[in-house]
């Protein structure tokens, strides 16, 4: 029978096994986590115009985001699915929710996302034991993609996954395939596309309202369901697809202080979420105790979704 104790599972350092430690191919060590130089494809991680199986439907999905992603659709969303009126499930049931979902706009990815969660998880455990509450922010942060399942209105790909950017101002050119914006009414509105928008600089990220997603929904379900989990675990669950911000910089005109200091957390979470991905599989069932241990020290038996 598995522990609650049980060893953090998953062979990180599997790329590098019959690499000589000074061959420059070698993956970069850093923290005791190996982040492998290619993904499952060959390719390097968040390559987005590299070629391959997945290069023309991930462009297309992010094509029909940048088109549809508004103000006015953002405000509408969140509005609707801030009621949590859709169901009551305990988190562990979420996660098994997500069993069947492929995400359209992941190039380095196409394993179920339950494979993503306990690999990200798994890997943080191996590295900063301690740190039960971010283990436990690995084995949830992409939960908001529930958003796909029927039951919560089977939204299309683009309203669910993919980098996240404000809307509200203008779109910055670190976005990937970016050109597509062009294409968004809000792109020619006057109100919204200048530097600062709607927004005033250093007003907080929480202030900002950010494109329709997985990250600001599950941010949601979190909060209201009063996890004593800590502010930086909401902030990396809330943020950790606005790759133009943790990754280029971009927008930072509209951060606080509590928002410089939480960044803090969310660089040492991406590295995990990115480089983790890959064909190595998890034993669900031996895990399972640990985790669940974590989700009811932090989290109510039923939350509202
Ligand atoms: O394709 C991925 C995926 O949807 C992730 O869950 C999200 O966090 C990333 O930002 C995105 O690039
Ligand atoms: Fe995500
Ligand atoms: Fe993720």
């Amino acid at each position: 029978m598995a522990s609650a104790t049980e060893q953090p599972q998953q062979e990180i350092h599997a790329e590098n096994k019959n690499i000589p430690s000074d061959d420059p191919s070698r993956s970069k060590l850093d923290g005791g986590f190996t982040m492998p130089e290619t993904n499952t494809f060959g390719q390097t991680f968040r390559d987005y115009n590299a070629e391959s199986e997945r290069r023309k439907s991930v462009e297309e999905f992010y094509r029909n985001q940048h088109i549809n992603q508004t103000f006015d659709y953002v405000k509408k969303m969140r509005e609707q699915y801030g009621k949590l009126n859709r169901t009551e499930m305990s988190i562990w049931e979420c996660c098994e929710l997500l069993n069947e979902f492929v995400d359209e706009s992941d190039p380095d990815l196409d394993e179920p996302q339950i494979e993503h969660l306990l690999q990200t998880a798994e890997a943080i455990r191996k590295d900063h034991p301690n740190e039960d509450w971010l283990h436990l922010t690995g084995l949830i942060h992409d939960l908001g993609k529930v958003l796909l399942h029927p039951s919560f209105g089977a939204l299309p790909q683009w309203a669910v996954v993919g980098d996240t950017f404000p809307v509200g101002c203008a779109f910055d050119d670190s976005n990937v395939h970016y050109k597509y914006f062009k294409d968004n009414p809000d792109y020619n509105n006057s109100m919204y596309n200048t530097k600062n928008g709607v927004y005033s600089p250093g007003c907080g990220l929480n202030n900002v309202v950010m494109s329709w997603g997985h990250d600001d929904y599950m941010y949601l379900v979190a909060k209201e369901n009063m996890t004593t989990l800590p502010s930086a675990a909401l902030f990396i669950i809330r943020y950790h697809s606005f790759y133009p911000l943790h990754r280029s910089g971009a927008y930072t005109h509209l951060m606080n202080e509590e928002d410089v200091e939480n960044m803090k957390w969310l660089h040492i979470f991406n590295k995990y979420d990115l480089y983790s991905k890959s064909k190595v599989r998890i034993d669900v069932e031996k895990v399972k105790p640990y985790y669940l241990s974590l989700i009811k020290k932090y989290f109510p038996a039923k939350l509202k979704w």
